[in-house]
């Protein structure tokens, strides 16, 4: 049968030895047991003495009756067994197409082995073909999966671009209003608990509205550009915090800084765009600034408090006539 040669299990041998066995078995039994039976009809015909001759034929009528027994049990039990046993086999492996002789099995006992064995092929065949279709939709489920990280990625990536939209002035780059208001509460909580140093500079262009007018609002957008990049050339450390609060004005938060190193700091910037000449190195773009700092020798109450005096010292130095840099008192 086909099934006989399917693909090796792990029981592959088992059932033909038992097989075996049971040939073994039948063949010792089966001509005993004749042997018994032919003895006992003999018996019963005229006892126990036999003549010689007589012997030679009851020897050979039980050689005759167990070789036609031992064929039809091979015939009628063992072939459908093995059979059976191949259709068991098949159960472990990948199924094998029915062949005609399989579809229709012969009459009798072996037919119902047959049937069995049949069924059990048929079974198999199903069983195989719904453990593909798990197969395939596991495998279906792993691809969808992996698409649902990538998407997942994809799109905690957008939340943190956007997130830091949100807080990035889109001209300069520099930080935003939102960013530097939460920079500012952060920063002198810290200052505070540390008795530390806490410089503030707000800073703004001068006569910035006229300068648009005379170069145009894109020269004005690249003046912007520029001043942003000096104050991140100025203020690099980790802790400095650059910001634009929108228009033409700026701040630079300094963390440990004090009051006398802030205003070093903010004068070589105002000469750094003095040095650009903007716009095109022929202008005379100037810059205001307002200067506070905080310090345990002089503390302010809150971040407004200390963002108020910057303020109110930039409006000082623009009432002073531009230009300059006013300290808070
Ligand atoms: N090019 C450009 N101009 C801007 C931008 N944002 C604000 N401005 C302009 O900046 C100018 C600010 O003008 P004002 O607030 O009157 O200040 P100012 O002219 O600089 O005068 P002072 O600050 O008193 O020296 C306005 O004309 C705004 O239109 C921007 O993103 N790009």
């Amino acid at each position: 049968m086909s099934t006989d040669s399917a693909a090796p299990s792990l029981h592959e041998d088992a059932m033909p030895r038992r097989l075996g066995s049971l040939r073994l078995r039948l063949g010792l039994g089966v001509p005993l047991l004749t042997c018994a039976i032919v003895a006992v009809f003999e018996w019963s015909l005229g006892g126990f003495v036999v003549p010689a001759e007589g012997m030679a034929r009851t020897a050979w009528l039980v050689l005759l009756l167990s070789a036609a027994q031992l064929l039809l049990i091979e015939m009628l039990m063992l072939r459908p067994l093995r059979r059976l046993a191949a259709g068991c086999e098949a159960m472990e492996s990948a199924p094998v197409p029915l062949t005609p002789e399989d579809a229709t099995p012969a009459p009798g006992l072996a037919a119902e082995l047959d049937r069995i064995g049949h069924a059990m092929r048929r079974a198999r065949g199903s069983l195989w073909q719904q453990d593909q279709h798990a197969r395939e939709l596991r495998r279906e489920l792993t691809q969808q999966r992996l698409l649902l990280e990538q998407a997942q990625l994809a799109l905690e990536a957008n939340q943190r671009e956007l997130a830091s939209l949100a807080r990035t002035d889109a001209l300069t780059g520099l930080a935003n209003q939102r960013a530097f208001d939460e920079a500012l509460r952060r920063e002198f909580k810290r200052a505070q608990r540390q008795r530390g140093l806490l410089a503030l500079a707000v800073l703004d262009l001068d006569e910035f509205k006229a300068f648009n007018h005379h170069h145009g609002t894109a020269v004005g957008d690249a003046a912007l550009q520029s001043v942003a990049g000096l104050l991140n050339e100025r203020f690099k450390r980790d802790t400095d915090v650059v910001a634009r609060l929108g228009g033409e004005e700026f701040v630079a938060l300094l963390p440990g800084v004090g009051m006398a190193e802030a205003q070093g700091v903010l004068e070589q910037l105002r000469d750094d765009l003095r040095a650009l000449r903007l716009p095109q190195g022929e202008g005379h773009l100037t810059l205001s600034v307002g200067l506070a700092a905080a310090s345990p020798a002089h503390p302010y109450l809150s971040a407004q408090a200390l963002m108020q005096a910057a303020d109110e010292a930039l409006y000082i130095a623009k009432h002073a006539g531009r230009d300059r840099l006013s300290l808070a008192a």
